[in-house]
């Protein structure tokens, strides 16, 4: 990789998708090695449509793509590969039954398959010791944690030869230590004259890693700005305009605790997805009109304990009660039944389905409460939903597999804070979603909190978050839940304290 210069140029790329939605209008942007850039924007802006057809999966309606002038056809992922670009998404593409060893070694081309072998196994050693990360060639790929398999997936970009490395919110989900340690590592593929385009919503981190921050909104580049001139200020404008104004991280005013707990869970234990423990005798109660925030690391039983709450997950040992009445292991159904609105890990792909449209994906929780579902009402629900998040849609009847990965996620969100009737579980509210949206989802559930008097809990990574939203405080580190604390007069450096102990 070393020596050899490179420099990428996209000119004036225009796309258009059916139903007239206008990606992309004639936007330029150019890549050089050792660059690092942030490719950032609000949601729906642009910036994976940008990248797919830098990677071969969208053919641009206009414009060039040229590598060190030469003008590239790419018409397919394995064309973009060829010329060592290659893109690695949130969601692992792996093939779940096969080795690490073997999946690296997929789509190698003449390559003898023994050479391909002991290539990608050094590969996996050495990064996985780089990185921090433990992974073994040989190891399975279903039994790996997200962050392996996302380990997994960049060594594969690197196996493959990769010059020019595109991560589209590849990062976003991993536990910060880890983010800042494959960060660390992206230097160093840059160092030795690769070169980065990273696709994120978290923009203070794209402040310190990127060399160069490109901004695009609404299908056109916005501005462009490097290292010494970025702002946070600046950024936000450039992705915003004057809508910039109503980020903020203030704390959102404390509700009124109600008497009653609507979500009650009595020392609960319950299994991870390998079958050890992975909540330990966790006991927790929410009251009416209460938000209460689960700070932690990712990976220590908070997806599995907001799992079990809502009888996604068997429940080992103890009680889960809602309103009073004993649920445990009573199952989703009966639970959602009771007007509790949910919002999964990884949504994109367990809160809707990808081949029906907005409308059917809104109606599905209608069936919960008749057996004929009034279209009417779900209907004006729909372009209520719509408009409150600013959905970018042609209409309602398009199918949602092709709406941004921030625009679904408002989906998910708008139906179920509307189903919220008594209480809403929730993993990562805001993962996906631009700032402004993100503050918007918080002030929503804080409202229907205070004012519908539903009972929230929610875990979150990001503790900015759980100390905006949160009237209670929480921490689950290894299983075991910390708390109750007042975000009002405990210290941050009290709950990271107990996140990492
Ligand atoms: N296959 C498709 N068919 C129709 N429209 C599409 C398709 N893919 C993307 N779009 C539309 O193009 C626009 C840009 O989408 P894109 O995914 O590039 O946004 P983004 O900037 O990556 O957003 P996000 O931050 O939400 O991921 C959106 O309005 C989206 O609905």
């Amino acid at each position: 990789m070393g020596s050899q210069q490179l420099e990428l140029v996209l000119k004036d790329i225009t796309k258009t998708f059916p139903g007239g939605v206008i990606a992309l209008q004639d936007v330029s942007m150019k890549l050089k090695n050792g660059e690092f850039i942030a490719l950032l924007g609000e949601n729906g802006a642009g910036k994976s449509t940008l990248m797919k057809i830098l990677y071969g999966i969208y053919t641009p309606d206009k414009g060039s793509i040229i590598l060190n002038d030469e003008e590239l056809s790419i018409r397919k992922p394995s064309d973009a590969i060829r010329r060592g670009i290659i893109m690695v998404s949130q969601s692992p593409q792996l093939i779940d039954r096969l080795t690490v060893a073997e999946n690296l070694t997929l789509g190698l081309e003449n390559v003898k398959p023994f050479a391909g072998f002991s290539r990608a196994s050094i590969m996996i050693k050495e990064y996985s010791m780089k990185v921090g990360v433990k992974i073994k060639p040989d190891d399975k790929v279903w039994s790996l944690t997200y962050t392996q398999k996302q380990l997994v997936e960049i060594v594969r970009a690197l196996v493959l030869g990769a010059k020019i490395l595109i991560l589209d919110e590849a990062l976003t989900y991993l536990p910060l230590e880890e983010r800042k340690k494959f960060y660390v590592f992206l230097q160093e593929f840059k160092r030795k004259g690769g070169a980065v385009v990273v696709i994120t919503h978290k923009i203070p981190e794209a402040l310190e890693v990127a060399d160069r921050i490109v901004v695009l909104r609404k299908g056109r580049v916005s501005g462009e700005l490097t290292r010494e001139e970025a702002t946070l200020e600046k950024v936000r404008e450039l992705m915003f305009a004057e809508a910039a104004r109503e980020i903020t991280y203030e704390r959102l005013p404390s509700s009124v605790k109600g008497e009653r707990p609507v979500i009650k869970a009595e020392d609960l234990w319950v299994q991870g997805d390998f079958g050890v423990p992975a909540v330990k005798g966790v006991s927790i109660e929410v009251k009416e009109g209460e938000v209460a925030g689960i700070a932690g690391v990712v990976g220590n039983g908070q997806r599995e304990l907001l799992e079990a709450l809502i009888g996604l997950r068997r429940i080992d040992k103890g009680r889960v009660h809602i309103d009073g009445v004993d649920v445990t292991n009573k199952g989703i159904g009966n639970i959602r039944n009771m007007g509790v609105g949910f919002i999964p890990d990884l949504p994109l792909r367990y809160g809707v389905s990808q081949d029906n449209n907005i409308i059917e994906n809104i109606a599905v929780l209608f069936h919960r409460e008749k057996f004929v579902i009034d279209w009417d009402r779900v209907q004006g629900l729909t372009r209520d939903i719509i408009k409150t998040f600013k959905i970018l849609t042609p209409s309602e009847f398009y199918p949602v597999k092709i709406l941004s990965g921030g625009n679904l996620m408002k989906v998910v969100v708008g139906r179920e804070l509307n189903y919220s009737r008594r209480a809403l579980i929730a993993y990562n509210p805001t993962r996906a979603l631009d700032e402004i949206t993100a503050v918007q989802v918080r002030r929503i559930i804080k409202d229907k909190a205070m004012n519908e008097r539903i009972a929230v809990i929610f875990a979150s990574e990001d503790l900015d978050e759980v100390y905006q939203l949160s009237d209670t405080i929480y921490v689950m580190n290894s299983g075991k839940i910390h708390g109750p604390f007042d975000p009002e007069t405990t210290p941050r450096d009290e709950i990271e304290r107990l996140m990492v102990m």
